[in-house]
This record gives structure tokens, C-alpha cells and sequence, in this order.
């Protein structure tokens, strides 16, 4: 790997539940990540994925280890990241143009780049057409797609997502998936995304890192060589891949094995 735009240096966070008592959440989490790469956070419910994520997004700071972003400690969030929730979080009230172009006017960015910018960005994710709609008059994939869209925007290196995808129904969903493999090669924007969705992990990801039961600790990093250093946007095509399945049945395995220690 070039130079890693992220690493976690054996990062953990112990949660203070109070009374005494303390959960350790993560354990000694460690990763490089390298420019433009798309990074899963794969594993079973309750190991960690969430809160490996916020530290990254500086929401909230390990109790041990450090972040680093192009060798800088992560402290707090910052605009060199931007954090996609899977509740939809545009504002209702608003256009989809001006949803996007909200944080570039808070950050002063002129008029014209803005509209510029904003027109780029809503032409990416395929809302061209819905530019002057309100967020209530589209679908749940295409509210996803306003609030990528306005994330983007505001050009952070690495994008954060977590479970974006998990409150659309399956169809939109591998939309969603292809569309993002074609975001990720035009907006030359790193992605850390959260699932537990195995084969979205395997579609998305030129790096899995699959993190075990409670407490989260690095079970293994995959890097899916079936894929050859290729991304696919056709998930039909995908999935017959030679090594798909195999590499499929691989993470299942992990996850019943993770899983049944709950
Ligand atoms: N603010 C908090 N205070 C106390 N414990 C917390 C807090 N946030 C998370 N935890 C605990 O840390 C552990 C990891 O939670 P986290 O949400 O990161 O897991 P996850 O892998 O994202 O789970 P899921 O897939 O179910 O969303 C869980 O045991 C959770 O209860």
C-alpha cells in the first residue's frame, strides 16, 4: 500500500456504564487504509462497527490507541470527513439543490462554484431531474441519495457511512450498491462503510475488515483477491464471479462463528 490515508493504531473504547462498571466495546482495533479505497466494517450485531466508525468521525475518542488521517491524530470531527447516517437527514424544507448546497454556504464557498459544485454532485447520484423537488417528494433511495449528494459536496476525503443502505428495500438497495461504486471512482473520495450485510461487504469493499463478537477486535482483513484490484457496478455480473461464492461462504463461516459467541 502507498502511503495509508487512515490508520488506526491499536484503537479501543471503553464505555463508562455507570456505578463501576465498564464495557469495553472495542479492543485494540488496528488498520491502514489507502487512498480512494473503499473500506467495510464487516460483523455480527454488537461488536463495534458503529463506534470504530464514530472514532473515526471523531464523534466520539478512544480511550486507547490513536486515529491517524494522512498522519495527523483524529481529534473531533472535522471537514475532511463526512458521515452519512441511515436515517434519512436532508432538510424537508429545502430543495434538493439547496439541501446540497447548504454546507458549502455555511462554509462560505461563492455562489456560482456552489451551484456549480452542487449541479455535479446531484448529476453523480442521479437527481438531475429532481434538482427543484423537496425531500418529500422522493422516494427513500433518492432521499439517500440527496443527503450522499450534499456529503459530498462538501469534499471531505473519506466518507462515512453507516448502514446507509439499511432502511431501503432490497431492490433499491443493490441500486444504491452499484451507484456507489460509480461515485466512489468519480469523486475520488475514500469510503469507510458499516454492514452487516455480507454480500453488500463483499460487492462494495476492496478491503474488508471483519471485527469479532463483543468486545470488537480485528478478526481478519480481507482483501477479496477474486476481484483482481477491479471494481464491478453490475451486481448480477458480480455475484457469478469466479471466487464470489467461496469468498461468501468464508464470511458466513466467520459470522456464525463470531455470532454464536454472543
Ligand atoms: N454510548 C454508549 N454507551 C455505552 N455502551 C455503548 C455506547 N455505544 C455503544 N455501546 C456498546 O458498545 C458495543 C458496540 O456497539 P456498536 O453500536 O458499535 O456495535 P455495532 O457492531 O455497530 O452493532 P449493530 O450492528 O447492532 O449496529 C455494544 O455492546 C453497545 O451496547
Amino acid at each position: 500500500m502507498t502511503d495509508p490515508v487512515l490508520r488506526l493504531n491499536a484503537v479501543s473504547k471503553e464505555f463508562d456504564l455507570g456505578r463501576g462498571r465498564r464495557l469495553t466495546a472495542v479492543d485494540k482495533v488496528s488498520f491502514d487504509m489507502g487512498p480512494n479505497e473503499i473500506c467495510v466494517l464487516l460483523g455480527p450485531s454488537g461488536c463495534g462497527k458503529s463506534t470504530v466508525l464514530r472514532m473515526i468521525a471523531g464523534l466520539e475518542d478512544p480511550t486507547g490507541g490513536q486515529i491517524l488521517l494522512n498522519g495527523h491524530e483524529v481529534h473531533g470531527p472535522g471537514q475532511d470527513r463526512g458521515m452519512v447516517f441511515q436515517a434519512y437527514t436532508s432538510f424537508d424544507w429545502q430543495t434538493v439543490r439547496r439541501n446540497v448546497e447548504f454546507g458549502m454556504k455555511i462554509n462560505g464557498v461563492p455562489a456560482r462554484e456552489r451551484r456549480e459544485k452542487a449541479e455535479h454532485f446531484i448529476r453523480l447520484v442521479g437527481l438531475s431531474k429532481f434538482i427543484d423537488a423537496y425531500p418529500t417528494q422522493l422516494s427513500g433511495g433518492m432521499r439517500q441519495r440527496v443527503a450522499i449528494a450534499r456529503t459530498l459536496a462538501n469534499g471531505p476525503e473519506l466518507l462515512l457511512m453507516d448502514e446507509p443502505f439499511g432502511a431501503l428495500d432490497a431492490e433499491t438497495r443493490w441500486h444504491m450498491q452499484e451507484l456507489m461504486i460509480d461515485v466512489a471512482e468519480e469523486a475520488n473520495t475514500g469510503m469507510v462503510i458499516v454492514t452487516h450485510d455480507i454480500e453488500e461487504a463483499i460487492f462494495l469493499a476492496d478491503r474488508i475488515i471483519f471485527l469479532s463478537a463483543h468486545p470488537g477486535r480485528v478478526k481478519e482483513e480481507i482483501v477479496p483477491a477474486f476481484k483482481q484490484g477491479k471494481r464491478y457496478d453490475d451486481k448480477e455480473q458480480f455475484v457469478q464471479l469466479p471466487g464470489y461464492a467461496d469468498l461468501e461462504r468464508k464470511i458466513m463461516r466467520l459470522m456464525r462463528e463470531e455470532g454464536a459467541k454472543e
